[in-house]
């Protein structure tokens, strides 16, 4: 092979390439980076004797480069998003002897000042037909083994899914905000035969009560001023043929849950402004995190509706019934946030379960999610220690009341304390015993009893 370029010589090219505008990097067939240039290192924020020989989806997030070391087909100009910036990714096979031997990639950025306007003026186109995509988007983003959980209910709720996917029943399924209501709703979708044809989801308690009907129903042209010309399409007809998620359905107004009763029992639909009613055909999966019982007596749920919806109840338990899933959760979250953000995570202390496992997650899966973020980003180095969570959750924690008895808390704080305290003064086991206000003695037999003496 030859060692230059057109007679260059290779610290000549090494300098270019080191320090070109184009971030630069290169993988072999397998996907494994076999070179990356400083200045993509600087951006990524990763060391370059640590990333050499890893597959580049473990390095930069959202990458293609090893399909394009298999595939062999360059992409150019493709839009990337990398740490909070869109990108525009270049993808070019190498090919050796007629054989693609890997691929080199160039992420492109001029001049930063320009690249920030285009990168905020991406943003918000995007942001602007994020509403529109939504309505034409066919397909779901969960399916059934993205349910992570070994526990018992969780197990159990997986099953009832396969068993109720394939009939059209409504589903009504209940539980706190964040635990996975509409995780559940995609799975349900996904596996019934319905698959192929549209989920489209509504969420009845965002949608200003004035607006609910239009959305649901759709409208005919000119039915009030501001209508579009043309006519707006509804959620029942954008969804006919498949499932309509009705999400918070406990929040939708009185005059509405008539409406949608109607609806749902005659299988027909009215426009705004027309007097045609329109067939459809739609699987409905409802969701909420209301009382519906206690809004029943109250008059502030029809009754008749929740019949209707509840044909199979669905419960999703807190975080807090299940707290053996959080293990899974944990690391399923720190390999997803740590393939989008680039930074490595390689440790996670053993008190910082206790902690999760004193929380009563109010937020569910949610919040568990955002608090692993946020240690992430907060850890300085490549472990996530009880330091880096966030005050509320060390606060707050709560003992899983009914898992341990009281003499097993008060063991495993008293163990905690001393473990503390020995930490804070470098095994010095008098000082730790003065501070702790205990005698040399009964610090001796503490430090046996919990095996702390080395
Ligand atoms: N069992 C699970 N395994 C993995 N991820 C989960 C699980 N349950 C929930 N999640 C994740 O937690 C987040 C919240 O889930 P989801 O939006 O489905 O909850 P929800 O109950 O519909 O919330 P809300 O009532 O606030 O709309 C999502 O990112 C989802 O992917």
């Amino acid at each position: 092979m030859r060692t230059t370029l057109l007679d260059i010589p290779i610290e000549i090219v090494e300098t270019i390439v080191e320090n070109a505008f184009e971030w630069l990097v290169v993988v072999n067939q397998q996907g494994e980076i076999i070179y990356i240039n400083k200045n993509y290192c600087d951006f990524l924020q990763v060391n370059r004797n640590d990333v050499i020989g890893m597959h580049v989806t473990d390095v930069i997030e959202n990458s293609r480069m090893h399909i394009v070391a298999e595939t062999g087909k360059e992409e150019i100009a493709d839009l990337q998003y990398i740490r909070g910036n869109y990108m525009i990714a270049n993808r070019i096979p190498i090919i050796s002897n007629g054989e693609v031997v890997g691929a080199f990639g160039t992420v492109f950025f001029r001049d930063t000042q320009e690249w920030k306007k285009m990168n905020s003026h991406v943003k918000s186109m995007l942001a602007k037909i994020q509403t529109y995509i939504q309505d034409i988007d066919r397909s779901v983003k969960y399916g059934i083994e993205d349910i992570l959980g070994e526990s018992k209910e969780i197990r159990s709720l997986k099953e009832k899914v396969k068993m109720i996917a394939a009939t059209d029943i409504s589903v009504l399924i209940r539980g706190e905000s964040g635990t996975g209501k509409e995780l559940f709703a995609h799975s349900i979708h996904q596996l019934s035969n319905r698959s192929h044809q549209p989920f489209v989801k509504i969420n009845c308690g965002a949608i200003p009560e004035h607006l609910l009907e239009s959305e649901l129903f759709g409208y005919e042209e000119g039915a009030f001023t501001g209508a579009k010309k043309g006519g707006k399409k509804g959620k029942f007809q954008l969804a006919d043929g498949g499932t309509l998620f009705l999400d918070e359905i406990g929040d939708m107004p009185l005059n509405m849950q008539v409406k949608l009763l109607r609806a749902l029992q005659e299988g027909e639909i009215e426009s705004v402004g027309s007097t045609k009613t329109l067939s459809v055909d739609v699987r409905i999966i409802a969701a909420t995190n209301r009382p519906l019982e206690k809004m029943m007596e109250e008059k502030r749920f029809r009754e008749d509706l929740f019949y209707r919806i509840n044909v199979i109840p669905f419960r999703i338990p807190a975080m807090r019934e299940r707290m053996e899933d959080i293990p899974f959760l944990l690391e399923f979250f720190i390999k997803k946030i740590t393939q989008r953000s680039g930074k490595r995570i390689n440790h996670v202390e053993e008190e910082v379960l206790d902690v999760f496992n004193s929380y009563s997650w109010p937020g569910n899966i949610r919040e568990l999610e955002n608090v692993i973020e946020a240690a992430i980003h907060l850890t300085s180095n490549e472990s996530i220690t009880v330091d880096s969570l966030p005050d509320y959750i060390k606060d707050t924690s709560l003992y899983p009341l009914g898992k341990k008895k009281l003499k097993e808390i008060l063991e495993e704080t008293e163990r905690k304390i001393l473990q503390q305290s020995l930490n804070k003064y470098s095994d010095d086991k008098l000082a730790a015993a003065k501070v702790l206000g205990i005698s040399k003695s009964t610090m001796y037999e503490k430090l046996k009893k919990y095996n702390l003496e080395n």
